[in-house]
This record gives C-alpha cells, structure tokens and sequence, in this order.
C-alpha cells in the first residue's frame, strides 16, 4: 500500500515505502480489535511505560506512546522516575506492574541510566507482560520458532517487508547491525520468512560488498548515513532504522538516518524515509504486542 515514487531529477528513483501511512492502518486496525476484545472480556488492556532520568528524546517517545495508547482506546500508565533510582526500587516496581491486574504490558524505556543493569531489570518483567519482546523467554521463544511477543523496531519493519514484497523466500536479506534490540531478531525472523540471511556488524571485514549483494537492505546501526549509492544493489528494498538528531548550518534540528537516503534513492527499488519510515511502525506495533499480551493473559493464546 501507500508508495509514491521519490522526486528526484536522477534516472531511476525508488518507491518511498510511507510507513507513517501504514502505522496509522495498523494503530486503527488495534483500535477496533481493542474494542471487540473489550467487547468480549469487558477488559481494557493497559501498558505500563518506566522511564528512569530525563533524557529529552524519551520524553518525547515515551509521550507519543502514551497518546497513541490512548488513541487505540487502551490504558497507559507512566512512571517517571528520577535519575538516582536505584535497582532494588526499579525491579520493586516491575514486580509490583507484573501482580497488577490492570497492566498488560510493560516496557522499560533503554537506555536506562549508568549503573542500573538493562539485562535483570529486562528479565524481570513477567514473559506474558513482556511487550518489547527483550527478556529471555521471549527472545529465546524467537530463536527457536515458537509463538511468543516479538520486539516492536523488528516487528515493524517486517510488516513493511512482507507488505511491499510479499513472499520472500528464497531472498537474501543483509541486516547492518547486531543489536538484540533490533538486527538480531529481525534477522531471524527474515530467516522464519525463507530469507537467506547475513548479518554484519562491527567486525566485518567488507560491510559494502556484503550489503550490494542485498536483495533486502535493513540498515539498523546508529551510524549516520553510513550505507552510500555504492553499497546497494539497484532495486534493492532498503530499510532505514537510524534516527540520529542533528543540527543545521541554519540552527533547525533535524533527523536523519543510517542511509544517505538522496544518493540511495536513486539505485534502490524501494526505500524508508526518517522520519516516517520504521520510527512510527515502532510505536504502531508497540500497541499491537500489548494488545496481544492482554489476549495472550485473558484468552490464553496469542492473536
Ligand atoms: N525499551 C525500549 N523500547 C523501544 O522501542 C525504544 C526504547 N526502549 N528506547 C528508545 C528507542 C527509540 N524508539 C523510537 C520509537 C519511535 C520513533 C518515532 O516515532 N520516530 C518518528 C519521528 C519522531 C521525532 O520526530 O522525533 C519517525 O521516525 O518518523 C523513534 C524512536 C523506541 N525505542
């Protein structure tokens, strides 16, 4: 759905994918589900956002997500707290959030602040409740091919995947970046869906030589417009999660990706833009899992 071509003067330009666009289908496809499960159950799912320090940019996210949650006709539930937070009280919450009967699902918004321990605090957060896909019953369920709540960024970009290729077995998908936020899953569930599939990451020799023999480019590194023209096989379906802020020469802040989207817009097939590309297929699938986690505690089985 929802591709224009891109306007530029150069001879071959790419399909932009409008993920912005397609997030605002699925947000109103969850809201429709939330009331018939509502419906069902007389249940409203809710999500619990922690968000320890204040760092402008999660600000911002952390309040997007609640407006959206709302939007989708769930319930969300913020807590803020300070910088100085200490593990024992941040698992003290989690632990209170897994026994609450109201929440469904709970994200700890990462990075969290130095000295507080990503890993235990994400592996606290009951599996069932578990809506950024992170701890390890969830990653390992992933792994292994069974059903269980996969990480929103990942999610997203596969739903914008199988939407403008359809079947891709037998592609060979190239995923830049091995984050078990992002590269990892998403590079097995581009192995679930058929795809051969090669990650590289910081060691790797020859980044540009593996990504041009891409017919799937997902770019996920936090490097600034690091994949260039020469590093994308012509037609090739590239998707940007890179959001890096920056400032103008002329003091305007702006965001921009881990592809320098001008120059690979005129060798790629299709291409995501930053913004509107992969951020809002986050947030949009953020609803969904959470939507599924409540399924998943009221119903027993996931959608
Ligand atoms: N536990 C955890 N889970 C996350 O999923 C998580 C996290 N921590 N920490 C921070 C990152 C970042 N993230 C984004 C979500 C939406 C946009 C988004 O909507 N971006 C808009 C632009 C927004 C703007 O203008 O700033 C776009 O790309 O069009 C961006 C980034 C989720 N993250």
């Amino acid at each position: 759905m929802s591709s224009t071509s891109t306007s530029l003067s150069s001879g071959h330009s790419a399909q932009l994918i409008d993920g912005k666009a397609f997030a605002a289908t699925l947000r109103n496809r969850v809201r429709e589900e939330v009331q018939a499960f509502h419906a069902r159950h007389a249940v409203t799912p809710g999500l619990a956002v922690v968000l320890v320090g204040n760092d402008p940019a999660s600000e911002v996210y952390v309040r997007n997500k609640a407006i959206q949650t709302h939007h989708a006709g769930m319930r969300s539930f913020m807590h803020m707290l300070p910088e100085t937070t200490s593990e024992e009280e941040l698992l003290g919450l989690v632990d209170r959030l897994n026994k609450d009967p109201e929440i469904h699902g709970i994200l700890v918004q990462l990075p969290l602040p130095a000295g507080l321990d990503a890993r235990r605090v994400t592996n606290a957060i009951a599996p069932e409740k578990d809506v950024d896909g992170l701890g390890e019953v969830n990653a390992g369920r992933l792994a292994v091919n069974l059903p269980g709540i996969v990480p929103c960024t990942p999610l997203g970009c596969l739903l914008l995947l199988r939407d403008q290729l359809g079947d891709m077995t037998g592609l060979h998908a190239v995923v830049i970046g091995c984050s078990n936020l992002v590269g990892k899953p998403l590079a097995l569930m581009l192995l679930a869906e058929g795809c051969t599939v090669s990650i590289a990451h910081i060691h790797t020799r020859d980044p540009a030589a593996i990504a041009r023999e891409a017919d799937i480019l997902v770019v996920a590194t936090g490097c600034r417009e690091l994949v260039r023209k020469d590093w994308v096989k012509p037609g090739a379906t590239v998707i940007d999660v890179g959001i890096t802020r920056t400032t103008t020469p002329d003091g305007k802040s702006r965001l921009v990706g881990d592809v320098a989207f001008d120059e690979v817009a005129t060798v790629a097939g299709r291409i995501t833009p930053v913004p509107g590309g992969v951020g809002p297929m986050t947030i949009a699938c953020l609803l969904s899992n959470t939507l599924a986690a409540a399924r998943l505690q009221i119903e027993g089985k996931l959608p």
